[in-house]
């Protein structure tokens, strides 16, 4: 991707309509969600997520964010329900985070944002043949949107591990690691119609924004790492110590059952 874009001042999201026009378009995402000014749709079902037989394949850095990579070639893992007319393949997950530390989700609730928020990328197989055809599809993507609340030090420094051991461009296998150990079991959402946040920023994401934040405890990010303990080591031996140093200096925050 070379410097095409990023997030500063020559090459940051004010300037990115220059070479991605569509910045200027209808369906613009991330957008501050007010919630009494959402209106209530009762046809909206729940949410289901079906990532059971996880197909993790690789955890990566692609200089902009940590993106975990899952084996799309079938319906193995999907969400469902709620907004979508069929179910979305996932396709990867990946974290947005603020070099402040707390103000780094994309998504703003009536102007409050959190620490970070978690990606999960879904398409739409049923009617699209590629992602990337989907990807340019008013109604090809699924992303679930979910607000991470998390103390500093711990967790920041969990991201930190995946974001600058993993040197830029590189990838290791990640495989069985589900998702959905890092979910809420009771979603409830926003839905609306907007974008990709960062270029290529196609408009043809259905967003769902899960309302509560969950907070990153050891417990999570443990499992975060303990599945894949096998995965994370074979990253660098070196840092495989490291995790697991912090996983024991770990901050005790509300454990979270899911
Ligand atoms: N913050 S987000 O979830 O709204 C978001 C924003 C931009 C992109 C992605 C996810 C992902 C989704 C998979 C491919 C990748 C990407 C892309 C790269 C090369 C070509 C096409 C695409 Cl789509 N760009
Ligand atoms: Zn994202």
């Amino acid at each position: 991707t070379g410097n095409l874009w990023g997030y500063g001042k020559e090459d940051g999201p004010s300037v990115w309509h220059k070479n991605y026009p569509v910045a200027q378009g209808d369906r613009q995402s991330p957008i501050d969600i007010v919630p009494h000014q959402a209106s209530h749709d009762p046809s909206l079902g729940p949410v289901v997520l079906n990532y059971d037989q996880c197909t993790s394949i690789k955890i990566a850095n692609n200089g902009h964010s940590v993106v975990v990579e899952f084996d799309d070639s079938d319906d193995r893992s999907v969400i469902r329900g709620g907004p979508l007319d069929n179910p979305y393949r996932l396709k990867q997950f990946h974290f947005h985070w603020g070099v402040k530390g707390c103000h780094g989700s994309e998504h703003t609730v009536a102007g409050n944002s959190y620490a970070s928020e978690l990606h999960l990328v879904h398409w739409n197989a049923v009617k699209y043949t590629t992602f990337g055809e989907a990807a340019t599809a008013p109604d090809g993507l699924a992303v679930l949107g979910i607000f991470l609340q998390h103390h500093g030090r711990f967790v920041k420094a969990v991201f930190f591990f995946f974001f600058f051991f993993l040197l830029q461009g590189s990838a290791a296998d990640f495989k069985g690691f589900n998702p959905k150990c890092l979910l809420p079991s009771s979603l409830h959402y926003w839905t609306y119609l907007g974008s990709l946040t960062t270029p290529p920023l196609h408009e043809s994401v259905i967003w769902i924004v899960v309302k509560d934040p969950i907070t990153v405890s050891e417990k999570q990010v443990t499992c975060l790492a303990g599945s894949s303990e096998p995965a994370l080591g074979r990253l660098l031996p070196a840092s495989g110590l490291y995790l697991h140093t912090f996983l024991t200096q770990g901050l005790y925050t509300r454990n979270w059952e899911f």
